[in-house]
């Protein structure tokens, strides 16, 4: 065994993957040969699940469906809207909620417990499952919390057009759909990060679907990862209730050794692939609304901590404007990660039943060994 202490696994090979591609040093990614931009601008998010899950491009026939079976797994179970609702009677945070949601649903699942947790079959059906229903869970969730009631799914809507359509209770025009799409599309997957490797781990144990991405769900939470395009907006309207300028404001919280949400990456050593499009898209929608005051305290943000510390924006960065700009409450931005990832999380769970190790890394012991155990009156 290695002595080496790779402390966060840093650059620690553990797998082999034909799922995604980053190159860190030229801002590249791709997903099984396609680069984000090309699949960004050309892919609906549908495509790209079928990319991940199955290893090419749909034909015609095949996107057709495969979105159709998944638009038929749309609707929510009595019980799962009895859980929802309940959450949000609690006011639990949506990120939490969807972390129960989704654990809850194995319940209403007939294969949940198949006795095989590795049949491909059966996890193709779990993961349309699952991938269908998580929209509908958190958009279920966002109305019950501000006292609305349940909009049911429309099958004839794209996946995007219809989360949306169940949180608004209304269709969304073309510019909402297509940008949300691309959304889903960039975040869809990302070589093994946290929450990724989180679902890894988990059926890394012969644990089943659910299982896995319930985990993924609470490691993405964090601020260090997922949760960070929420703080980069409850920053940049910090920024506005200040009046201060968005520089100076930034400056202040390096100063005082605060992270800047929405700022550095473990891999990328360059702009992210993904920020650049996100950018794009909020430059975009700031100008159809005639509004640029998000872009631009974005753009200023991102050219002071460039030349202040070196450090350049990731893809939580502009979705953080691009979904504030499409009227998205802010503490759904995460678990809209969450709906897009899990397309990612299941891929990679599919490569690791295809091929399964248990995942099981090593701590140096540092602690002492060789202590006389005390009777309970002698401590
Ligand atoms: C979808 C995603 O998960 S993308 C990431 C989302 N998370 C964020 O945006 C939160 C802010 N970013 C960060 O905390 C980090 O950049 C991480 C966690 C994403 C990556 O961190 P690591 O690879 O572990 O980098 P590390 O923590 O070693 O940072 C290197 C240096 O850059 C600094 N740094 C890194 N990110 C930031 C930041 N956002 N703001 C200020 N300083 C930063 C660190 O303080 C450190 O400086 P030091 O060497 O003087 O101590
Ligand atoms: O890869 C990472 O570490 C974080 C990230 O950007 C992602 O999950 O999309």
């Amino acid at each position: 065994m290695s002595g080496e202490l790779k402390r966060g696994l840093e650059g620690v090979l553990v797998t082999e993957s034909e799922l995604s591609f980053i190159d860190g040093d030229a801002g590249q990614l791709i997903y099984r040969g396609y680069s984000i931009e090309d699949l960004a601008r050309d892919a609906s998010y549908e495509e790209v699940l079928y990319l991940l899950w199955h290893g090419n491009l749909p034909n015609s026939e095949e996107l057709d469906d495969f979105a159709s079976e998944l638009a038929a797994h749309r609707s929510l179970d009595d019980g799962i809207l009895d859980v929802a609702r309940e959450l949000a009677a609690q006011d639990e945070s949506p990120m939490a909620a969807v972390r129960s949601l989704v654990s809850a649903m194995s319940a209403y699942d007939e294969n949940a417990d198949f006795e095989d947790v590795t049949d491909r079959e059966v996890n193709l059906e779990k993961a349309k499952r699952i991938t269908a229903k998580m929209p509908s869970v958190l958009a279920a969730y966002a109305r019950f919390r501000r006292g609305d009631d349940y909009v049911a799914p429309k099958e004839d809507l794209s996946h995007a057009a219809n989360f949306l359509y169940m949180l608004n209770g209304e269709e969304p025009n073309d510019v909402l759909a297509e940008t949300f799409d691309m959304a889903l599309v960039l975040h869809a997957d990302h070589g093994l990060n946290a929450s990724t490797f989180s679902a890894m781990v988990t059926s890394s144990t012969l644990s089943d679907m659910y299982s896995a991405v319930t985990s993924a769900v609470g490691t993405l939470a964090g601020s260090l990862h997922g949760g960070a395009n929420a703080n980069v907006m409850r920053m940049l309207k910090d920024i506005d209730d200040s009046d201060m300028d968005p520089v100076e404001w930034v400056e202040d919280a390096l100063d005082r050794g605060e992270r800047v949400a929405g700022f550095g990456h473990r891999v990328y050593n360059v702009k992210d692939p993904r920020a650049k499009i996100l950018g794009e898209k909020s430059e975009a929608l700031g100008e159809a609304a005639g509004d640029m005051k998000w872009y631009e305290m974005s753009v200023a943000i991102e050219e002071y901590i460039g030349e202040e510390k070196g450090l350049a924006p990731n893809v939580d960065f502009y979705s953080a404007s691009t979904y504030y700009q499409m009227g998205i409450p802010i503490d759904l931005y995460t678990p809209i990660f969450a709906v897009s990832r899990v397309g990612g999380w299941i891929a990679h769970v599919l490569e690791q039943y295809e091929d399964n190790r248990l995942i099981r890394p090593r701590a140096r012991y540092t602690g002492d060994k060789d202590l006389t155990f005390p009777g309970i009156d002698e401590r």
